[in-house]
Parts: C-alpha cells; structure tokens; sequence
C-alpha cells in the first residue's frame, strides 16, 4: 500500500534496546490469553500473529470494521457461479500483448501475467523465506520489529498508519528497503532460513526488472515513447513487503488490508494458494484468484496521474479467512520523493482535458500517511475541475 511503504508499525511498548537496537516486547504477556485480551480491551496493537495464535473466540473491538466495509459473507459462492474474472495476461511476444494489456490498464489497473520471464523457482524460493521468518519463534521475529516511532521504518510490523483512531488490518508484514542500492542493507534482514538475505536480493533485481518491461509496455500502449513512464518516475525507489494473514476468528467482521489503492507508479504481487486479493470493479469487489506462477500487477496512483486518468490505479483490498494463514509479496515501484509528477502533455487534448494537478511525490507520501488511503482519496485530492 500500500505498504505501503514505510509504515509506522504497533505502538508497543518501550523495553530496553535489544542488541540490534530494536525496541522489542517478548513474552510472557504474549503468550497469556487474558493479558492478550486485556491489551486488547485497553488498545494495545498486537501482532496479529500473537493474537491468533492464542484462539480468540472473538475478535478484538479494535479489528471490527463498520457495516459498509465488511467483506461480504456470501462472496466464496459469488466468485465461484462466474462473474467476470480478473484479466490475464500472456507477456510472450508471439502473442502481442499490448492490447489486452491495454484493456486491462484502462478497465481494471489490475491484471496477473503470465510468460513474465522470471523463473518460478525464484517466486516459490521468496514466499518459502517469508514463511520461514514468520512461522519463527514470536520473540525472534520482535528482534527484527521496525520503529514505531518513524513513517519510513524498515522491519516487522502490523500497522500502515499512525493514527489511532482507525480500525487495525488482521495483518503482520516485513517490509524491506531494498532499491536504490544505497537503502539496501541486507544485515537488517534476517539470515533464516538460510538463504533468506540472498532470495530477497535476486528478487528484488528480478523484479525492477519486471517492472521496468511493464512501465516501457503501458508507455507504448499510451502512445508514449516505450522511456516515458520511467523516466518521468526517476529512480526505483523499491520496498518489499511481506505481508502475513493469520487465521481469523470472525473474518466477516474483519480486512486483512483496508481498500486503497497503492501510492507508487507499479506494484508487482505473488501470493500464495489461499485467496484473499479483491479488486474493485463496477462497486463490486472481486477476487483475484492464485494462479500457479503468475504475477499480479497493480498499477498505482503516478500510473494514473502520468496517463491523464486512461488507465486507473486499482482499489484494491485483502479480506482473511478462518483457517488458513495466508502470505503475499508486494513489491512496489515508487517515484523518488522529489519527483514532480503531473499528466503527460501528449494525453491531454479537448476530449481529455487535464484531469489532474502537478504534485510533489514526497508530499503525495506525507498526505497518504497522515490522510490514510481510503479508497483513492489521495489522488482525488489532485482532481481538476473543470
Ligand atoms: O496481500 C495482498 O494481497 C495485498 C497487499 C497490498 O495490497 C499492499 O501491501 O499494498
Ligand atoms: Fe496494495
């Protein structure tokens, strides 16, 4: 959201430094599930992870989301008796891809590729690693937790946003700091399983590299010279981010993730078998189902911005599910914060007139983290008039 990128994470409570600097809470109050409900009751953010692992029979108020953003109950049936999928794209070039790219651009901002080049071994190696950190003992994992404190920590956490105010995501995540190389520091990662520092990092270039064939792909399709959307985004500032979806004891009353849409130019996703990834299309949330090996793309809001409003950053959101855990990798293409990012002047003619202002992609970050992302509330700030 995403992540998005920098999220401050769970306001826990202060104990001494840890050797990796890190303020981190160990057990025993994690492993009580009176004192679990007793946090909770007072407002402490959790791990989720710990939350769920103790069998709540109910969730936490601090989880519950209103009505009108519940998922719905009957949307497993819904998405089963048909209904219109989310596209799929083959990247093989025997087949031109660039007018189903372009339909899925413009209709959805979201679509899963296949034939995309990176070998599969690489995407199963990525999950397998965060799987291993986040099935690790609760108090190893708190010795990677990010600052609490800070909009732009790297680490393990459970909260995107700040404010208190707002209903907490059935998530955990690690987000990592990985391009341009200066922000990498693989030390602050952790080293299991074994290869995990090394997968993080082959993945990471494998995807910039993904990323930068779909911007050069989506320029093309505007009409724009295949550089365009690159260049005007500047430098990959790249996160990834490994979010975690612990069973949940009353998933209808819960998100895994709140709807937005992501804040970047691109964000590239795998996830693993178990479902839980809507898009919204037409007021209906629909759900992307996990396609063995393919990448799910979802275009962010500088996507929008740079094509005049022809193709759209997606709404997007994770519902959870009782009984099964879920894992998924975001890995976000974002401008650097002191890009200026405004609409393609090729884009803007009479029948499609300006749609949006200039904007500095460092501001557009601190008015994400303060507003939250409620939707596309951000990007529709930039909105003219006309
Ligand atoms: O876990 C997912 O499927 C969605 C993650 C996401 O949207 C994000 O991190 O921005
Ligand atoms: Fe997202």
């Amino acid at each position: 959201m995403g992540n998005r990128p920098n999220h401050p994470c769970s306001a826990l409570p202060v104990q001494p430094p840890t050797p990796t600097g890190e303020n981190t809470r160990l057990p025993p109050l994690l492993s009580n599930r009176d004192s679990m409900e007793a946090a909770g009751a007072i407002g402490i953010p959790q791990r989720v992870q710990a939350l769920a692992e103790v069998g709540l029979s109910h969730l936490p108020p601090q989880y519950i989301q209103p009505p009108d953003l519940r998922p719905d109950p009957h949307r497993r049936e819904a998405a089963d008796q048909g209904g219109v999928p989310v596209p799929v794209v083959d990247l093989d070039p025997s087949v031109d891809p660039l007018p189903r790219l372009h339909r899925a651009c413009a209709k959805w901002g979201a679509f899963q590729v296949v034939n995309h080049g990176i070998p599969a071994r690489l995407l199963e190696e990525m999950k397998a690693a965060g799987l291993g950190f986040f099935r690790s003992p609760m108090e190893t994992k708190l010795q990677y937790a990010c600052d609490p404190g800070a909009a732009a920590s790297e680490g393990y956490g459970s909260r995107m946003l700040a404010k208190d105010d707002g209903v907490l995501d059935w998530r955990d995540y690690f987000d990592h700091h990985t391009l341009p190389e200066s922000r990498r520091n693989p030390s602050r990662w952790p080293d299991f399983p074994h290869n995990y520092r090394d997968v993080v990092v082959e993945y990471s270039n494998n995807m910039k590299e993904l990323a930068q064939k779909l911007l050069r792909m989506i320029s093309e399709s505007l009409g724009l010279p295949p550089s365009y959307v690159e260049e005007t985004v500047g430098e990959d500032y790249q996160n990834i981010t490994i979010s975690y979806y612990s069973p949940c004891p009353q998933p209808d009353l819960a998100l895994g993730l709140q709807a937005h849409s992501d804040m970047g130019a691109i964000t590239l996703l795998i996830q693993d078998d178990v479902g839980g990834l809507e898009v919204l299309q037409d007021g209906e949330w629909i759900p992307v189902q996990p396609l063995p090996g393919a990448i799910i793309v979802i275009l962010a809001d500088q996507t929008e911005i740079i094509s005049n409003g022809l193709f759209k950053s997606a709404i997007h959101r994770a519902v959870v599910n009782a009984h099964r855990a879920r894992l998924s990798v975001a890995t976000f293409y974002d401008p650097s914060k002191t890009r200026r990012i405004s609409p393609a002047p090729q884009l803007v003619t009479k029948s499609c007139p300006l749609k949006y202002q200039e904007v500095l992609y460092g501001d557009y970050v601190s008015s994400w983290y303060s507003k939250g992302p409620e939707g596309k509330r951000n990007i529709d700030g930039l909105l003219i008039h006309h």
